[in-house]
């Protein structure tokens, strides 16, 4: 049998011809000659008549796919490989295999890469780190077969655990997908059969937009801002149309380069929207500061719209200078929205049934304030700004009615990308490195002196930067990178599958996360009593579970809830949350309320919890009994911040103390 190493790739192209080489002057693969396996392998060859006019002419790009055949016996088969994904045979699994594909990525994510050859990673001059994401280090780097600069985004993943391949592979279908000047364009991808990691291949770009925001002394002017947002807008028209919705519009995302070109990066959280198909989504998506009402209040059904919200958000902020909702918690972020662009009308409330309406519907409805707040904003900004931000999604139109906007047409017009200055580097990475290393001479100097300097830095760069879309699981990621046995939950996960009590075959052990109190807020399990001190014997109780996944999708709908009764319960080490004065029976009343209103196995409903390094994350709605009172809710919400940075502090003080103590016993000895 022949193996095909692959020389040179032309990704991107549709049609290629293929060049392979004869070897012992016979070409076969499963007892057929490769223009035979070709042809009848999806790869087609001159199927349409233009496609058979490009054969005879030659006109097609060409990959080599053999380097390691004798030549001089070679032929050409020219191959056709249609643009849409497909699915993957067996035999076309080993045809990937064979064109140099690892056998985990072949297996799990054969459509992904289909009609792609793998560029190998010696041709490739590998330069200095210059992102990090949740799921990904980016380097610069210098294709060695073209002298271009490239970014190459290594991602993370296991590859034994299959469902985290396939999450990856999602990333690489949708961008597969896309193509327009203002979405990064996957240019291909760099792994070996025997590799265990993979590379995806981009344009490097000089900057973000959050970095460019946050460069001191930068002010952008409407004509530079209305060049951004047309690109924004123009490369979300695009994404759309192809059916996909981004989820994470923010200004980190947003890759600008040299000569002044926005393109949306980072499509890990991105999906295909299939209106028809009604088929529930998650709605712990876009980073919070960016997110959408009805996602704070748990819509599964969203659209498009999602993006256009964040869009706004990214308008008002070029503006402004600083972002313009930096809730700390869901419920935060849910205030913040309706204190500036007012609570849904009464219709919506009915209409829409989110999970979290009665919880958060607030008791009076609160006035939009948009024009008022941002009154020196141009008028024509702030026309496309009360649409981008309207409460109610079906009101925010599309990108392409966004790029009509008055504002685009309006002196001062957009100015060409071109005419943009250059800027330094400003990478919100370059800014976080700056920031940590104002830090760091701080601690090696005089404390008191620099920690002014320090302080005086931070506050001239004047954008604080926006957290990760799901920063606060990073810790149960790398957990999960050590387990990689476990099944994983997706976001069309079924609770039907894995029953009322006991957990799914294969899943990890899971972690008590945390129980719904007599008042219904969710309190962190290891700040109050543990479960032997209670009497939950009888009682079926709600619990949130961490299952600790690593992978991106399942954070997206890692936490799941369950009924269990106290015999189950004393299997699990974790302690719980009591309201009031800790008696067990005000958790049971509690819990029992719950229990009618809320759906087991509905996602999200809490978000509280600790990292492995001790630190309080509060993410999600804290719930509340019977709605209406979110002020209330706040308040709480606000104390416990309070009280969870106080106690950081406390046993950062702690810790301090004994490393001094512990170096003073030291020096002694
Ligand atoms: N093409 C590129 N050119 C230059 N820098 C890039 C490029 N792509 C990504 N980066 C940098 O790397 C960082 C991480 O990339 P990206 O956001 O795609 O990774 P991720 O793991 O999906 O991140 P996230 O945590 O936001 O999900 C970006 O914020 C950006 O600064």
């Amino acid at each position: 049998m022949l193996i095909f190493f692959p020389l040179h790739s032309s990704v991107g192209s549709n049609i290629f011809r293929i060049r392979v080489f004869r070897y012992m002057g016979c070409i076969c693969f499963k007892g057929k000659s490769a223009e035979e396996y070709v042809a009848e392998n999806r790869i087609r060859r001159g199927k349409s008549k233009a496609l058979k006019s490009k054969l005879a002419s030659n006109s097609l790009p060409l990959i080599d796919v053999g380097n390691d055949a004798v030549q001089g016996e070679n032929e050409e088969v020219q191959v056709a490989v249609a643009p849409t994904v497909f699915s993957v045979t067996n035999g076309e699994r080993g045809a990937l295999v064979i064109a140099g594909w690892p056998s985990w990525l072949a297996a799990v994510a054969g459509e992904a890469i289909n009609g792609w050859i793998p560029r190998r990673a010696d041709s490739f001059e590998k330069f200095d780190k210059i992102g990090q994401g949740t799921y990904s280090s980016v380097y610069r780097a210098r294709d060695l077969e073209t002298n271009k600069i490239v970014a190459l985004k290594k991602v993370r993943f296991a590859t034994m655990d299959p469902e985290s391949v396939r999450f990856m592979a999602r990333e690489i279908l949708l961008l597969r997908r896309l193509d327009h000047p203002n979405v990064m364009k996957l240019e291909g991808m760099i792994t070996s059969r025997v590799s265990g990691s993979l590379y995806l291949i981009f344009d490097y770009m000089e900057h973000d937009l959050a970095g460019l925001a946050a460069i001191p002394g930068i002010k952008f002017s409407e004509a530079q801002i209305k060049c951004y947002m047309q690109q924004l807008l123009r490369g979300l028209e695009h994404c759309h149309g192809r059916g996909v919705m981004h989820r994470d519009i923010k200004g980190s995302n947003l890759l600008v380069d040299n000569n002044g070109r926005l393109k949306i990066g980072d499509f890990g959280l991105a999906t295909s929207f299939q209106p028809s198909k009604g088929k529930p989504l998650t709605s712990r998506v876009v980073t919070l500061w960016y997110r959408p009402p009805e996602l704070l209040l748990g819509a599964t059904d969203y659209g498009v719209s999602v993006d256009l919200w964040s869009s706004g958000c990214i308008l008002a902020e070029l503006f402004s200078g600083k972002a313009i909702m930096p809730g700390r918690t869901e419920v935060e972020q849910l205030h913040k929205i309706f204190k500036l662009c007012g609570s849904p009308s009464e219709e919506y409330w009915k209409k829409s049934k989110l999970r979290n309406a009665t919880i958060f519907k607030p008791q009076q409805p609160y006035k939009r304030v948009v024009s008022e707040t941002f009154k020196n904003f141009p008028s024509s900004a702030l026309g496309l700004l009360e649409v981008l931000l309207a409460t109610e999604p079906e009101d925010r139109g599309t990108a392409s009615l966004a790029l009509q906007n008055e504002f685009f047409t309006t002196e001062p017009l957009p100015c060409d990308p071109s005419t943009l200055p250059n800027y330094p580097p400003s990478k919100e990475f370059d800014v976080k490195l700056q920031q940590e290393e104002a830090r760091r001479r701080e601690r090696s100097t005089n404390k008191e002196r620099e920690q002014g300097s320090v302080r005086r830095k931070l506050k001239e760069s004047k954008n604080v930067l926006a957290p990760d879309a799901n920063a606060e699981l990073q810790a149960s990621i790398e957990k999960r990178q050590r387990q990689p046995n476990s099944k994983s939950i997706v976001e069309s996960y079924n609770p039907k599958e894995d029953g009322n009590s006991g957990f799914p075959l294969g899943l990890a052990k899971p972690r008590v996360l945390s129980v719904f109190s007599h008042s219904g807020q969710s309190m962190h399990p290891s700040a109050y009593g543990s479960s032997n001190n209670m009497n939950l014997k009888e009682e079926n109780v709600l619990i949130g579970f961490n299952h600790d996944f690593g992978s991106r999708h399942t954070e997206l709908s890692k936490q799941k809830f369950r009924w269990l009764d106290g015999t189950q319960l004393s299997k699990f080490s974790g302690s719980f949350a009591v309201r009031g004065d800790g008696n067990s029976n005000d958790l049971l009343d509690g819990l029992k309320l719950h229990q009618k209103d809320f759906n087991p196995f509905e996602k999200d409903l809490t978000m509280g919890y600790a990292s492995k390094n001790k630190r309080f994350h509060y993410s999600g709605p804290l719930l509340s009994q019977g709605g209406g009172n979110i002020e209330d809710m706040l308040k709480e919400h606000e104390r416990q911040i309070q009280q969870a940075a106080r106690k950081g502090r406390l046993e950062k003080d702690n810790t301090k103390k004994a490393k001094k103590e512990n170096g003073l016993t030291e020096s002694l000895l």
